[in-house]
């Protein structure tokens, strides 16, 4: 299972905080995130991450490309509901795409708690079958 996680700057210490406590069960996981906050996971908390370029400078793009062949299985994306963001239509992009796949996100922490408690539980088996019968 492969989860994607993305943090606007606003954000960021929530994302920290919410990886250190999940820490152990996140290691579960192969993990990708865009530039900065994958650089700040790291630090943070020592887990293994496959960083992309930043946000802004196309990371939410990539990460949509990721989506787009199935090898992303949650989406945990912190966005700032209160800041414009240069990059709008990218950040749009990325959460059309996980609605054209039908990817689980969480856009604050309450919701990705919930997610990813779920993804621990085993409830996100039905993933295995997309990826198996629909690629
Ligand atoms: O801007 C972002 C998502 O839209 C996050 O990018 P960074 O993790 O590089 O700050």
């Amino acid at each position: 299972m492969n989860i994607a996680l993305i943090a606007h700057d606003k954000k960021k210490e929530s994302m920290i905080n919410f990886t250190i406590a999940y820490k152990g069960t996140l290691a579960k996981y192969n993990l990708m995130a865009t530039g900065t906050t994958g650089k700040l996971i790291q630090d943070a908390t020592g887990l293994n991450v496959k960083r992309f370029r930043s946000g802004p400078l196309g990371g939410d793009q990539q990460i949509g490309a990721e989506i787009a062949v199935n090898n992303v299985d949650l989406v945990i994306f912190l966005r700032d509901p209160l800041t414009a963001q240069p990059h709008e239509p990218d950040i749009l992009a990325l959460l059309r795409l996980c609605d054209v796949y039908k990817i689980p996100v969480a856009t604050n922490v309450a919701t990705a708690e919930i997610l990813l408690r779920a993804m621990e539980r085993g409830e996100f088996q039905w993933r295995e079958f997309v990826q198996k019968y629909e690629d």
